[in-house]
């Protein structure tokens, strides 16, 4: 399969010394890859690195075979993300916020925009201010933004916050939809482990900056689940760290 992410010895230092080190991986054609991590543990940072929303200190990245540095936007344009917030214009309904991100899109179909408000679940709210919306209907109104060109790679920062059992469900039903069906890739973060466990195939667990251990889903099932590995992980890596390792 196709690598579409491809991540090497990326490094990351903000001014207080923290950010990501030496983080390495990949994202296969038709992968829901998960981050997983306690606070601070850099998941965060990778995405924003992946999405140009922070610059590199040094390390690759490879979006489409593209590199971010050198071809930005070939990298870039297939790429759909929602990082850090869930942005939405509150004075605006949400029918008027998607036809405002369809205006970089000009070959879009009008018909998408009320596509994307059903598929979210959102059309009967589509007239109303989204100031008026709830956090979890707002972070909906952001992911049919993200959705509505169609794009190959989906990048996600806790796509789950704010969003009751039902909107938690159907998100996974629709991230495992577009991933069967259409063959999309999802890069996601989340604390979330349960719902990580349902709906990723390989997880990346992340600690004090750095990527320490990736595995698909079925092996992690197979020795007693997310909940337990990401437990291990922790554990080990702040032990190795208590007695001078570099993790
Ligand atoms: N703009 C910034 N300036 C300085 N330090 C930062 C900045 N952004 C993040 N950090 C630090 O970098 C580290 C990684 O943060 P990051 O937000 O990537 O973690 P995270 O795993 O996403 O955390 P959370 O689960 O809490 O969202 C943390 O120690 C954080 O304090």
């Amino acid at each position: 399969m196709e690598a579409i992410v491809q991540v090497r010895d990326l490094n990351k230092r903000y001014w207080n010394g923290r950010g990501v080190r030496e983080v390495g991986f990949e994202v296969r054609r038709g992968d829901i890859f998960g981050l997983v991590g306690p606070n601070g543990s850099g998941k965060t940072t990778v995405l924003k690195l992946l999405t140009g929303l922070c610059r590199a200190d040094s390390g690759d990245i490879r979006l489409f075979g593209n590199s971010l540095n050198e071809s930005f936007v070939p990298a870039m344009e297939r790429v759909g993300s929602m990082v850090e917030s869930a942005d939405v214009y509150p004075y605006m309904s949400g029918y008027a916020n998607l036809l405002l991100a369809a205006r970089f899109y000009p070959d879009l179909r009008p018909a998408r925009i009320d596509e994307m408000l059903e598929l979210v679940g959102l059309t009967p709210y589509r007239k109303e201010k989204a100031g008026t919306y709830s956090l979890g209907m707002k972070m909906r109104l952001a992911l049919a933004a993200v959705l509505l060109s169609d794009p190959e790679l989906v990048i996600l920062d806790e796509p789950a916050n704010g969003l009751d059992v039902e909107g938690t469900v159907e998100l996974r039903q629709l991230i495992q939809h577009m991933a069967e069906s259409r063959g999309t890739t999802f890069l996601l973060s989340s604390h979330m482990l349960d719902e990580m466990e349902r709906l990723c195939s390989r997880i990346g667990f992340m600690h004090g900056g750095a990527l320490i251990r990736e595995a698909a889903i079925e092996e992690l099932r197979g020795a007693g689940g997310l909940e337990q590995a990401y437990l291990a992980e922790i554990r080990r890596a702040r032990e190795e760290n208590a007695h001078g390792a570099v993790v």
